[in-house]
């Protein structure tokens, strides 16, 4: 039954590829098609004329003679320019394929959980699907069409020496079947290789990135380490070189045995042909037209086999691309209207089966309410504001949601390299430099943004942009905090919004939050009890689950609380 679903899944899946590609490439692929037809048949119409003209030769007859060779000149144009018309087109469809599936591929992102990027199987999926999108499935059909070709120019050929002798069709397919089932086999070996090889190759990746990413390298130097990383890399390399060594001496040594014995046969064929000819059973031009029908024959069918191999090959990276569409996406939290602005009934969450992040969590926060969530590390905080924020589906139990626009600032906050107002705003079309200047003018801790060299035109980015520069985390902190402030959303969470920030910042942008977003129900994440008292209801996370809740006030009055003791043990710093 399962089996059957997966099937028709698959079919639907292969049937949405082909209706994507045909959506938009009906007229290029319609032209490789036919190029690549009249290709097929040039060639065995080359062979044919050139016997043609041989033969010619031989008899007085000019004015064919010149016929012939006219026609035989026309040909090879042809066979000049049809590649590179295919060409044309075949970049054409690369472009058309990328800006088609790339969108589709992203957006299907979009809609899985986060978790998947934690899934080294899946990264390599990604990295094939990358691959597929930027050259495979272009290369695929570029492929298809090739062998049409080939396969047009093998048939013809077939008819042309059946029409001289039976024997040298069957000898040139035994060479053939020789040199060809030696090529699949290799190919089949080339395949498992690099298919074991794809986590290796992951490895080698992320090695490589570490070793050479201006993020690792100030921590690398410092702690010394890179010696230590450089011996970690070439192990990795070592052992994917080792395979591929191993790999080449066997199929080294099988070529070299295959190439001996094809060379016998061929020179057996020209011996027989020689041996004909000087018994006068076949003419020159006969003769002429087999050694040219054994290349070209013998030639086209080892390419058919090459491209039935990369069709195999690019097809498996097709496999990935329709595995990530495959992929099942999280179920998007119903939104009713509610009072309430936000509920969560009965909430558990497990990363994995055997432990529970977050055990029967209710929490009810009404519109516009101020919540703090407190708790000791790894008790479940920022799972809970993932949850909150739709990028993590719950194990069980239900959320109530009326809000429309969720936004979230969270502790590992993104530094997109591109403007700083762009930072500020990502994903608003024609910012307004004035909405940004007005704002800034009034917050003493934004002042950094005025210095700037452009303004808020600043590059941020030094290896990106020539004229690129960085800013200290601090300041990136305050930007990531911009963006919660000035993007409209109903609900907003702070995963420790002001860690990296001076005390007279993080005043100043606590006072900002308080007052642009008090008409916004507001999470906030910290560790720092100072910020709770704006909360209109703090709850206290203990190895995820709720083990108190209510008004900064109340909580202190509860000796023997959670709550009670960390502001204690927070205080002693301060005494
Ligand atoms: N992707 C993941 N896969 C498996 N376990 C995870 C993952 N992310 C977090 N965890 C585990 O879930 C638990 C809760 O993590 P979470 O980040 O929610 O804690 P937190 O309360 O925010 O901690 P902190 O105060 O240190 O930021 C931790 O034990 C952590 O090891």
């Amino acid at each position: 039954m399962f089996a059957r679903n997966d099937s028709i899944k698959k079919r639907k899946q292969a049937g949405w590829c082909i209706r994507m590609l045909l959506k938009s490439n009906l007229f290029v692929i319609v032209g490789i098609f036919l190029f690549q037809s009249i290709l097929g048949i040039l060639q065995t119409a080359n062979v044919v004329i050139t016997q043609k003209i041989v033969k010619l030769v031989q008899q007085p007859d000019s004015e064919r003679l010149i016929f012939f060779i006219c026609i035989w000149g026309v040909i090879e144009i042809l066979k000049k320019t049809a590649p590179s018309l295919t060409e044309i087109l075949g970049l054409r469809l690369q472009a058309q394929i990328f800006l088609t599936f790339y969108k589709q591929v992203c957006d299907k992102l979009h809609r899985l959980s986060i978790l998947k990027y934690d899934e080294s199987e899946f990264l390599v999926r990604l990295e094939r699907t990358r691959r597929a999108i930027d050259e495979k499935i272009a290369d695929y059909i570029r492929q298809i069409f090739s062998l049409i070709s080939l396969l047009i120019t093998i048939g013809s050929l077939g008819v042309v020496l059946s029409g001289i002798s039976p024997f040298y069709l069957i000898y040139f397919i035994i060479m053939s079947v020789l040199q060809n089932t030696i090529l699949i086999l290799n190919s089949r070996d080339t395949v498992n290789l690099f298919a074991n090889q794809d986590k290796k190759q992951h490895k080698e990746r992320y090695y490589k990135e570490l070793l050479q990413n201006r993020t690792y390298a100030k921590e690398i130097r410092s702690y010394d380490c890179y010696k230590w990383l450089i011996g970690k890399r070439l192990k990795n390399y070592r052992s994917i070189i080792h395979e591929h060594l191993q790999f080449s001496k066997k199929w080294s040594i099988i070529n070299i045995f295959t190439g001996m014995l094809l060379y016998f046969l061929e020179g057996s064929i020209l011996v027989i042909l020689f041996l004909q000819l000087y018994n006068q059973t076949i003419t020159a031009d006969i003769v002429i037209l087999v050694i040219q029908a054994q290349e070209l024959f013998c030639g086209t069918i080892f390419s058919c086999v090459g491209h039935i191999t990369s069709l195999r090959e690019d097809f498996s990276y097709i496999i990935s691309l329709l595995q990530i569409m495959n992929e099942k996406e999280m179920e998007e939290v119903k939104h009713c209207i509610t009072d309430n602005g936000f509920r969560m009934q009965n909430i558990c969450y497990s990363y994995n089966s055997d432990k529970c992040v977050l055990k029967n969590i209710d929490l009810t926060i009404h519109d516009k309410e101020k919540i703090a969530i407190v708790g000791r590390n790894g008790s479940g905080k920022s799972t809970l504001a993932k949850i909150v924020m739709g990028l993590l589906e719950p194990t069980s139990g239900k959320i109530i949601v009326n809000t429309n626009k969720k936004m979230a600032i969270f502790q590992d906050f993104s530094k997109f390299y591109l403007t700083v107002k762009e930072n500020i705003l990502p994903g608003v079309i024609n910012i307004e430099n004035n909405k940004i200047e007005d704002f800034c003018k009034n917050n003493r801790g934004l002042d950094f943004l005025f210095e700037l060299p452009a303004g808020l035109d600043t590059h941020l980015g030094p290896d990106l942009y020539e004229d690129g520069i960085d800013l200290s985390g601090g300041e990136w902190q305050k930007i990531s905090i911009l963006r919660a402030l000035l993007m409209e959303a109903d609900l907003v969470v702070f995963d420790e919004p002001t860690a990296a920030l001076d005390p007279l910042s993080e005043r100043a942008v606590f006072q900002e939050i308080q007052e642009l977003l008090k008409d916004k129900t507001v999470i906030i994440i910290t560790h720092r009890i100072g910020l709770t008292k704006f909360a209109d209801n703090i709850v206290f996370l203990e190895k995820g689950e709720i083990v108190e809740n209510g008004t900064y006030e109340k909580l202190l009055t509860n000796s023997h609380g959670w709550f009670k003791r960390y502001c204690y043990e927070q205080g002693k710093w301060y005494v």
